[in-house]
């Protein structure tokens, strides 16, 4: 889907979030004309995704506890045939890391969005980072397809490069905009906003949408202002009133594909 699909049909995206950023992943989810949930109570999982067209599992705060819990929320959406949209932030923390492992062995994941650091560690590379931080350098190209290969899952690493890939087919998107880095929760809020765009079906081309609308309306943003705090606030407005037309010039000219 494009951002005019997502107005339209306003799918419903049901996000286990982290207790850090949920305000902020709710607003983005609305502002581009979907609609927000959140629950971390597994005896409503059943209902709730029922009424989803997306399922997001951030484990950004995850306690021993709901390891469980994100495990069987995965498969009842699977059973519903919803997709699953992962953020493991900071995976690389061994609680984290055994966590994921888990997941991926006992639920199911479609789509993996994760900034550098974050998706070498699926695809067994080294890759520094501090916290929820990717602070190395690599191939991003690589790492990403590797990932996709070494999980099944569709990859969406985010950064100065954006790259799309489902270990066969891979798309780049290249454009530095750096006050996006400087709001914790872009990241968690891309990875909601790509549940809302992959709600009809989970595709490359419509990652690469959600991903493209997302870059292009922080890229509008830093024409109008220039400081965090306003970056924050314009970033939702920019989303709010960002056209399809506008994000597919924006594909067209900026989004290389490595087949
Ligand atoms: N230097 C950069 N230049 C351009 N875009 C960036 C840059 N850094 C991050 N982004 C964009 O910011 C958004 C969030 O990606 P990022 O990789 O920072 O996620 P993250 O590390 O999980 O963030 P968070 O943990 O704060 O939620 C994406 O849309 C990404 O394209
Ligand atoms: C800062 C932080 N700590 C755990 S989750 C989170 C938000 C970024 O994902
Ligand atoms: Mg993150």
């Amino acid at each position: 889907m494009n951002v005019a699909d997502v107005r339209k049909k306003s799918p419903l995206v049901l996000t286990y979030a982290n207790f850090v950023t949920p305000q902020f992943v709710a607003n983005t989810i609305n502002v581009i004309g979907a609609s927000p949930l959140m629950s971390r109570e597994p005896k409503e999982f059943e209902d709730l995704v029922a009424i989803a067209d997306a399922v997001v599992i951030n484990t950004g705060t995850l306690q021993e506890k709901e390891i469980n819990h994100i495990i069987q929320l995965s498969q009842i959406a699977y059973d519903m045939g919803k997709p699953v949209i992962l953020d493991p932030v900071a995976v690389s923390v061994p609680f984290r890391a055994n966590a994921i492992t888990q997941l991926l062995k006992n639920g199911h994941v479609d789509i993996i969005r994760g900034n550098a650091a974050e998706i070498a560690w699926f695809a067994q590379v080294t890759f520094d980072s501090q916290g929820i931080d990717a602070t190395g350098d690599g191939d991003v190209v690589k790492i990403a397809q590797k990932a996709a290969q070494a999980t099944g899952a569709i990859i969406a690493l985010s950064g100065t490069c954006d790259v799309v890939s489902d270990g066969q087919h891979t798309q780049t998107l290249d454009v530095n905009i750096q006050l996006l880095s400087t709001i914790v929760g872009t990241g968690d809020a891309l990875s909601s906003t790509i549940g809302a765009f992959v709600a009809t079906d989970v595709t490359v081309e419509n990652v690469v949408s959600a991903m493209a609308t997302f870059k292009l309306a922080g890229q509008k943003a830093t024409n109008i202002v220039q400081t965090p705090g306003n970056f924050s606030g314009q970033l939702l407005d920019q989303l709010f009133v960002i056209k399809a037309t506008e994000v597919q010039q924006f594909i067209n000219e900026s989004v290389k594909k490595h087949d």
